[in-house]
């Protein structure tokens, strides 16, 4: 493959003709998709395979939290699935993230593994709610420094924490970032945000977007108008 778009469309649909009706309108060469929690546990493994199959880079987002052998199957489990990335939540733990890293290396067509940091839906208050009692940036680079000392390819994170990662881990180490938000749209759950131009000034590597553009009137409209954005952001 010789293209490396930089938009993740998050496919949040809760049945697998949705999604699939999105991706028989797009091109891989203008987005990579991800098939989180609701979609997967509607429509299952299949529905991966048939992504995947239309030569899309599929992201499996089901942040694997759990102890290390089970994590560590997980991630066998959704390698075989020809997924380009999977993932788990670095509050799991750096035996978990090991154990994952680990399993992972001896897959055939390995995918690469990144760890969720701190939720982009979370700010320092609702850190505090659950006992941490730092600022998320802080929380962030903490937990992305464990990331990149077991051994994943990367994080995520919200792009305003990129330029921090980037003082300790340089590419190809990846920086993957939800909460990114088109200027003048809907922020909804999401609390450190970012418009799709700053992210990739930050320096992100790939921009997870979920609702701007699957519940945009016109979702291919909308984005075309995001990789535009980023394609003036880069030049
Ligand atoms: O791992 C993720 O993809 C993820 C991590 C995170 O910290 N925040 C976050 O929003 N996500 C996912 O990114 C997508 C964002 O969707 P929108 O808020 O609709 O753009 C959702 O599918 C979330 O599950």
């Amino acid at each position: 493959m010789t293209y490396d778009p930089k938009v993740i469309v998050a496919l949040d649909y809760a049945e697998a003709k949705d999604a699939l009706s999105f991706a028989d309108k797009v091109d891989p060469r203008f987005c990579n998709l991800k098939v989180g929690k609701e979609l997967f546990t509607a429509a299952g493994p299949a529905l991966v395979e048939k992504l995947v199959n239309k030569d899309f880079r599929v992201f499996l987002d089901l942040k694997f939290h759990d102890i290390p052998n089970t994590v560590a199957k997980a991630c066998t489990a959704a390698a075989k699935l020809g997924v380009w990335i999977v993932n788990v939540h670095a509050s799991g733990g750096p035996k978990m993230m090991s154990a994952a890293a680990e399993a992972l290396s001896f897959c055939h067509n390995r995918p690469k593994l990144i760890a969720v940091t701190v939720l982009t839906s979370m700010d320092d208050e609702e850190l505090k709610a659950v006992g941490i009692n730092t600022t998320a940036a802080l929380q962030v680079e903490r937990l992305a420094k464990l990331a990149k000392e077991c051994g994943l390819d990367g994080v995520v994170a919200s792009a305003r924490e990129v330029p921090i990662i980037r003082t300790f881990a340089s590419r190809p180490f990846l920086t993957v970032t939800p909460g990114i938000r088109p200027a003048g749209s809907e922020v909804g759950d999401q609390k450190r945000i970012m418009t799709p131009g700053e992210a990739v000034r930050a320096g992100s590597d790939y921009l997870v977007i979920g609702r701007p553009i699957t519940k945009a009137s016109d979702p291919l409209e909308a984005l075309e108008k995001i990789n535009q954005e980023i394609a003036v952001s880069l030049s």
